[in-house]
């Protein structure tokens, strides 16, 4: 066996590993960076990348098909292949940035194998052994397939296989309603799919209800069934003609089954034993810092490290370990400023705590303001005035936000930076934006919370009378 003696070992080069590899070594550690699979992760080949190129073209389709207001809609001619070769074709563009060459080039030793601790301080992948001073269980999720009887056998589609799927599905079943059910839900049947998804309890159920129903409603009028509060009991069929049997007693028949019921940690086959490292179901069990609680030699960052499953978070994760492992200084994870986005039309963009969260924490403390994309006149211009941001505010700072409507996940961004900057409501008031912006509907849920203060308000009302007696 080759033996390789380093600083710091990565194991996985997805969206942690390679944010992780890279901080590392262009700030002077020596890292190995040990890949099984593709490199770039679920992100760049199963997951954003190919969803948010799938959404695009798909978004291409609709709009011809609604035109617009004088503009008359015509039915999108689809070549469902092509669309694939667009998704193949953005994964190519943003690959090199993740490849092999790169991070050789920035001085990283790639193992391109299946990585396994054999002891607290080793591992080995392929022919060699690799011992260093710290190591990252950057290894990301696998989709998560439910024990329904007969899924088995039939041939059902995960995120891992959609993306390559040249012939378009005359009817896509899904099973769950969470933000890969819908995103993928609306997306095919913006491209000429039918589609019913199948949800056991609430779809978006993590969301906000309010904004929630206000995406469900938007699927539902293009014409997506879903169908909310009822398991599949059993699967049956064969390819082209699959059927869902659900615990009400009704049957659903498709084409194609996509199985979207969330993610299962990559933990198996790691040696986690070996190496003293505790996991449970959720992940490897680490602290604040993302240490493992039983190796302090041993980080995990991204969905390894059984918290939120975003690729932002993996990135964020990295730069908590290169602080730590690299430059020896302290650093401990937040989630209080952690943004999130489901690219559905409407997005639904939400940071730090929705209503009902900051009711629990806050109770009486908590006021809520809003403001609709109805009273914005860019949303009024382009005809999306579906949809409002909701600022949920303690003590004068927002401790939470959220946002449905156009272009939500850009919008989120303000928002993110004021909690994550612990910003007063006041420097959102205080900002001038341009006019006319989809933004000013932030600052307008901004300014919501001012207004009964300046507004109706007796006391006000009393020394703008006297201000303007004495006043010259
Ligand atoms: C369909 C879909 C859409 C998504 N859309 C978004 C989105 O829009 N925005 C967003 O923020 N997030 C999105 N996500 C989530 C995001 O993809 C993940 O949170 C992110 O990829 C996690 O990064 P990671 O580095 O933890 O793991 P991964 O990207 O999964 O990388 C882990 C890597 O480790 C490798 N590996 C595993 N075990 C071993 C081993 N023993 N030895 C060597 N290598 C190993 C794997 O092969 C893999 O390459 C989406 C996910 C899916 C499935
Ligand atoms: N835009 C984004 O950032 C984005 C997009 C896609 C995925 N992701 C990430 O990937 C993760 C996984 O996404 P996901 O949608 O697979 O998981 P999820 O856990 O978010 O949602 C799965 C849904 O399936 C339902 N479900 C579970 N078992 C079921 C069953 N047997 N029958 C019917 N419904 C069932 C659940 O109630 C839930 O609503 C997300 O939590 C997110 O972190 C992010």
């Amino acid at each position: 066996m080759q033996q390789i003696k380093t600083d710091l070992c990565v194991i996985g080069a997805g969206s942690g590993g390679l944010s992780v590899a890279a901080g590392a070594v262009q700030m002077g550690a020596r890292v190995v960076l040990i890949e099984a699979g593709e490199m770039g992760g679920d992100c760049l080949n199963a997951g954003c990348v190919p969803s948010k190129a799938l959404i695009a073209a798909a978004a291409a389709a609709e709009a011809q098909r609604k035109g617009f207001r004088g503009v008359a809609g015509v039915a999108p001619v689809v070549d469902f292949a092509a669309v694939k070769d667009h998704v193949a074709a953005v994964i190519a563009a943003i690959e090199p940035h993740d490849s092999q060459a790169r991070f050789e080039g920035l001085g990283c030793t790639v193992i391109r194998a299946q990585a396994r601790f054999t002891g607290p301080q080793v591992v080995e992948a392929g022919a060699t052994r690799i011992t260093a001073r710290r190591f990252v269980i950057a290894t990301g999720s696998r989709p998560f397939v439910p024990p329904i009887p007969g899924l088995e056998t039939v041939p059902f589609h995960t995120n891992e296989t959609i993306f390559a799927l040249r012939d378009r599905p005359d009817h896509l079943l899904i099973i769950g309603g969470g933000p890969i059910g819908l995103e993928m839900a609306q997306a095919h049947r913006r491209l000429g799919c039918a589609v019913t998804v199948v949800e056991a309890a609430q779809a978006l159920g993590r969301e906000d209800p309010e904004a929630a129903a206000v995406v469900l409603a938007s699927l539902r009028a293009e014409g997506v069934e879903i169908r909310e509060g009822v398991g599949v009991a059993a699967v049956e069929g064969q390819a082209g003609a699959i059927t869902l049997r659900l615990a009400d007693g009704a049957r659903l028949t498709g084409t194609h089954l996509l199985v979207a019921v969330g993610r299962k940690v990559a933990v198996a086959g790691l040696g986690l034993e070996a190496a003293g490292v505790e996991f449970d179901a959720k992940g490897v069990k680490v602290d604040a810092r993302l240490r493992s609680v039983s190796n302090r030699r041993v980080f995990a960052v991204g969905d390894a490290a059984g918290g939120l499953q975003f690729t932002h978070v993996a990135g964020y994760h990295a730069g908590i370990v290169v602080r730590q492992a690299v430059l020896g200084l302290p650093a401990k994870a937040r989630t209080d400023h952690i943004p999130r986005a489901t690219y559905t039309d409407p997005e639904l963009a939400q940071v730090g705590l929705t209503e009902a969260e900051a009711r629990a924490v806050h109770g009486a403390k908590l006021t809520v303001v809003r403001a609709g994309f109805d009273g914005n006149d860019r949303a009024v211009a382009g005809a999306k005035g579906a949809g409002f941001v909701k600022v949920m505010v303690v003590g004068g700072r927002p401790v939470g936000a959220l946002i449905v409507g156009p272009a939500a996940g850009e919008l989120i961004g303000v928002w993110a930076l004021a909690l994550a900057a612990r910003l007063k409501l006041t420097a959102l008031a205080g900002t001038v934006l341009p006019y006319p912006t989809l933004s000013e509907a932030s600052k307008r849920a901004a300014s919501a919370y001012f207004s009964p203060k300046l507004f109706d308000n007796p006391v006000l009302k009393a020394v703008v009378r006297f201000v303007q007696r004495v006043l010259p």
